[in-house]
């Protein structure tokens, strides 16, 4: 199966007064036509920077090396408007906060058929064809939804919007950045189904970054564990609790909710969650894993067979 996105070897550094400092040390993953990849992991571990990477967006002076290909070409060596290109036609991506990607004071149906228009569709066909999206997503009262304005939405209502906004260009992938967390737990149901279902429909790839293991598991193919600015672990979404072999996503699995019998006390995964700039010399998890050894303190595991661990490569 050949990749319609690969990062390969990723590092990003950004300037600071004591040199150069990574946020993402080594990112290798690739996700296929119509796949859908969770990208799971602690705050700071990189997740956002990741995806960002993938549509040009990484930080003002921060330097990346190694590569970020989408149908074989290195995103880095695009031009502007290869770029535009890329945003506009094959990659959409749908944030946390619906109310940062509207513009406030433009209709919902403006914002739909934005992309549509830029192509040259015809204001009555882009309205049909975003009417029809919504439509399939489960919005009732069509017309009258056409003519609100974000702030009349409900906060689940308008991330249904963006969706079906991300939809209507027909991107080969979507990339969604924790598109529920901002959501209350009915609704974050309802969107993430809405989500998972069009996106299966549609042969959309998606790379889903989360927080939340049940969540990702629950949508994705794949499952690709990040710490510290690197892969550690990636895995089947439906053999993630039976082969996990990572002594990270082995505690971030026990640290579900669900894992413990009501009333008992939840695991945490012991010590504080690391960014890439902070991350020891050797394997990033090194502080806090439960199993180290001195090897693991000075040298770089490699991602092999879908881990990093120096205890998993014989
Ligand atoms: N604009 C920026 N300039 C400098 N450092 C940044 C910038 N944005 C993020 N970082 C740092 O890069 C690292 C990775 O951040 P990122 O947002 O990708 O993590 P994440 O896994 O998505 O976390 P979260 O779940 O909290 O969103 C963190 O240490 C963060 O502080």
């Amino acid at each position: 199966m050949s990749a319609l996105l690969e990062f390969d070897r990723l590092r990003v550094e950004i300037p600071t007064p004591v040199g150069p400092r990574p946020l993402l040390r080594s990112v290798s993953l690739s996700v296929a036509a119509g796949e859908a990849v969770g990208l799971v992991g602690e705050s700071g571990s990189g997740k956002s920077m990741t995806a960002r990477s993938v549509l040009g967006m990484l930080p003002g002076g921060s330097v990346a090396t190694g590569a970020v290909r989408f149908r074989g070409v290195d995103i880095g060596g695009l031009d502007p408007a290869g770029l535009r290109r890329l945003r506009s036609r094959d990659v959409a991506m749908v944030f946390q906060d619906p109310r940062a990607s509207v513009n406030p004071v433009r209709t919902v149906g403006d914002f739909l058929t934005e992309v549509l228009r830029e192509r040259g569709m015809s204001r009555a066909a882009a309205r049909e064809k975003a009417g029809g999206i919504l439509a399939d997503i489960g919005v009732d009262r069509l017309a009258h939804r056409l003519k609100q304005r974000p702030y009349e939405l409900s906060g689940g209502m308008l991330q249904r919007v963006v969706i079906a906004a991300a939809l209507a260009g027909e991107p080969a992938l979507i990339l969604a950045d924790e598109p529920t967390t901002a959501l209350d737990v009915t609704t974050q149901e309802e969107v993430v189904a809405i989500l998972d279902e069009q996106r299966r429909q549609r042969g959309t790839a998606l790379l889903f970054i989360s927080h939340d293991l049940e969540l990702a598991t629950a949508v994705c193919d794949r499952i690709a564990v990040m710490y510290a600015g690197e892969i550690v672990e990636i895995l089947p979404a439906a053999r993630l609790h039976e082969d996990a072999r990572h002594p990270y996503t082995k505690a971030l699995l026990k640290a579900r909710p669900g894992s413990v019998p009501p009333g008992e006390r939840l695991q945490t995964v012991p010590g504080v969650p690391q960014s890439a700039i902070d991350a020891p010399a050797g394997c990033v998890f090194a502080d806090r894993c439960p199993v180290v050894e001195p090897l693991c303190r000075d040298t770089i595991p490699v991602l092999t067979a879908g881990v990093a661990c120096h205890l998993e490569v014989s």
